[in-house]
């Protein structure tokens, strides 16, 4: 089945200001959707990163794709490798850990290969699972992905969350997504302020919310020994530590003292970080991201790899929205090896290019759709409208750093600061 053509579109979506240890979100999150037509009125979607550095590397390819057949992924990834000559992507928010062209490739790969997958379901009336292998699971579980907050953007622009920064706010915002969702297991996005006042939160949380999985995220904001100091803090209170601290050689030393697992998606993030971060014995749980690790095929390759060495596996979100998702859900259910309840930001926004009812939570889970493809249907008046919020809002790149000196005049990122 030929691809006739192929259409990508910038879109940017309300986003709120969610803290990390780089800074603070900007207003409005930047995402591509793209869409490979094909004979027979046959459409697939993906969707990943929105930055313009991202989407001229997309762009690239773009002109490669026409009677491409929508089977033929190796040939996809050859041709998608051809076509980004040797530019390496980088990102100005950091939160991904380092980039290479392998990572760049897999990455542009991803987007048009997860597209392909829902092109093919369309035309053999199956679900993207069915053709993953078939189905491990019937739902996919989720964590509540709580997030220290301001109030408001710079422009005054508010959201229905208000401010998070005490462990009373805190507690608040998991009592509204376990609520809301449904959720069972709660992670914390830390590297935002000094480590007490971040275990304080955890213990609030810990109490409010007893026999509920607990993880914390600082993105590398501390070092060594504070890493260690804070992992016997929280013995007995978190499921896993996420990088705690930069590098491979420093989570390993991390890992040596600490009695829970450390778990990743900054410092093993492609294929050539397994062998090292394994060996040094660095994690215990490798935090997957299809969209840069090169689709969805690759993360069951990864499951399989991390499987074999005793590693768990479970998945990092970005803000992003439904298409992104599904995704998520299809290759999450495919992949018999997930430890672990998934990452998402999807609590935290209002607007989506997918039609309503199919991606819903029951008990912190979605239901594997059974419809062909990846299961959703795209909302053309929504895309339309999340394009003009990009047209609009002028955003080019994600930069949390920039937009915090907004907030805080001379903010430096607070990696390995404590
Ligand atoms: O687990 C992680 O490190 C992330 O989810 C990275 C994200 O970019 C998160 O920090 C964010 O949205 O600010
Ligand atoms: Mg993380």
């Amino acid at each position: 089945m030929q691809i006739l053509d192929v259409v990508l579109t910038p879109v940017a979506f309300a986003d709120p200001p969610l803290l990390n240890v780089m800074g603070v979100h900007e207003p409005f999150a930047l995402r591509s959707v793209v869409q490979v037509k094909c004979e027979d009125g046959v459409v697939g979607l993906g969707e990943s990163y929105g930055d313009e550095a991202f989407l001229g590397e997309v762009r690239k390819v773009l002109p490669r794709l026409r009677g491409h057949d929508v089977f033929d992924l190796p040939g996809l990834q050859r041709l998608v490798a051809e076509a980004l000559s040797d530019t390496v992507l980088t990102d100005a928010h950091g939160l991904i850990g380092g980039f290479s062209i392998r990572k760049t490739i897999a990455s542009v790969y991803s987007l048009f290969e997860v597209a392909c997958l829902d092109a093919q379901g369309h035309y053999l009336g199956r679900p993207v699972t069915d053709l993953l292998g078939g189905k491990a699971r019937d739902a996919v579980e989720f964590s509540a992905y709580l997030f220290y907050k301001y109030g408001k953007h710079i422009d005054g622009r508010e959201d229905s969350w208000g401010e998070i920064t005490t462990p009373e706010t805190l507690a608040g915002s998991a009592k509204r997504m376990f609520d809301e969702y449904g959720f069972r297991s709660i992670k914390l996005k830390g590297g935002v302020y000094e480590p007490a006042q971040e275990i304080e939160g955890v213990r609030a949380l810990a109490e409010a919310f007893p026999g509920h999985p607990l993880r914390i995220d600082p993105n590398g904001a501390w070092t060594v020994e504070t890493s260690i100091r804070v992992a016997s803090e929280l013995d007995g209170v978190l499921e896993y530590l996420e990088d705690p601290t930069p590098g491979i050689e420093g989570m390993a030393r991390v890992a040596e003292q600490a009695s829970m697992p450390l778990a990743t998606n900054m410092c093993v993030v492609n294929f050539g970080d397994v062998e090292p971060g394994f060996r040094a014995r660095a994690i215990g749980v490798l935090l997957s991201d299809h969209h840069f690790w090169g689709g969805l095929r690759a993360t069951q390759a990864l499951s399989v790899t991390c499987e074999s060495f005793g590693v768990g596996l479970s998945m990092h979100s970005n803000s992003h929205l439904g298409i992104s998702l599904a995704a998520m859900v299809q290759v999450a259910a495919a992949t018999p090896h997930l430890t672990y309840a998934c990452d998402t930001h999807w609590p935290w926004k209002v607007e989506d290019v997918i039609e309503p009812g199919v991606l819903e939570f029951t008990d912190g889970a979605v239901a594997v759709p059974t419809t062909p493809g990846l299961g959703i249907t795209l909302d053309e008046d929504a895309l339309a409208k999340l394009h003009e919020n990009y047209v609009r809002c002028g955003l080019t790149k994600r930069d949390d750093v920039t937009y915090m000196r907004k907030y805080v005049p001379g903010f430096e990122t607070n990696t390995a600061r404590w």
